[in-house]
């Protein structure tokens, strides 16, 4: 079970564990991001916020925004309102900064929550996004359920997470690549020896494909489109409230 997978050990909450590990990371997270992936991630977010901006949104929540990525992305969707939360506070103070930087303190809102117990009102958002943090959350779904909650009725959730390659020969590079030469460059990198150990191990464990689309049936979603990416490399799972 993909919950069992933790950071550091066995024992203990894999919601603090995830937290430090973030934290650990958190100056480093955008370099190991796009050195890791080739920078294909870029794309793949590009690709959330096409979906996004379809259907003209004008509250946006992203949900494990961590160095705001996604939400500062998702200024081209046209929104009103972007809200990003995240329970690592590092990854928050990186976005923050970009963010200013980036003159979007206006649009774009920064707070530290936990995706399994939303902050806010329901029927609040138009759209919720969230990038690479599903793996992440300790209860998969009370997350789902929290994030249906806040959702106005009609309003989309669009999932980006990693999913496996099925196909020959790009599944067995890809798995070569992912447990053999990751973890060695994202422990040079990043400094923390078990970060790039999860990340295998966590993707390995989590379900992917049509498991994810019927667990998000089981949260209450209506089926929404499911893309895969980058020969499955990644996936976007869209539910409809
Ligand atoms: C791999 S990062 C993804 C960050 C960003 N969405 C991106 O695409 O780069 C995963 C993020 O999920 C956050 N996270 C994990 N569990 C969470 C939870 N229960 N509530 C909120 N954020 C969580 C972590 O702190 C981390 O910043």
């Amino acid at each position: 079970m993909s919950q069992e997978v933790k950071p550091y050990q066995a024992d203990g909450s894999k919601k603090e564990q995830v937290a430090e590990m973030f934290d650990n990371i958190s100056k480093r997270y955008d370099l190991l991001n796009h050195v890791l992936s080739l920078s294909i991630d870029k794309g793949w977010r590009k690709k959330v916020v096409k979906m996004v901006k379809a259907r003209n949104p004008e509250m946006i929540l992203d949900v494990a925004t961590g160095t705001a990525d996604l939400a500062i992305a998702l200024e081209k969707s046209g929104a009103q309102a972007i809200t990003g939360i995240d329970i690592s506070n590092g990854m928050l103070e990186v976005g923050r900064k970009k963010v200013a930087d980036k003159g979007l303190s206006k649009l774009i809102t920064l707070k530290q929550a936990d995706s399994e117990n939303l902050p806010f009102a329901d029927n609040t958002f138009d759209a919720i996004t969230v990038a690479f943090g599903v793996r992440n959350f300790e209860n998969l779904k009370q997350g789902l359920k929290e994030m249906y909650r806040v959702l106005k009725p009609g309003g989309h959730l669009v999932v980006l997470e990693f999913s496996q390659p099925q196909a020959f020969p790009m599944k067995q590079l890809y798995n070569f690549y992912f447990k053999n030469i990751l973890p060695g460059i994202g422990k040079l990198i990043s400094k923390d020896s078990r970060a790039y150990t999860y990340l295998p191990e966590s993707v390995q464990a989590f379900p992917h494909g049509e498991a994810f689309m019927k667990i998000m049936g089981e949260c209450q979603y209506k089926r929404g489109a499911r893309i895969p990416l980058t020969f499955g490399i990644a996936s976007i799972y869209e539910g409809i409230k």
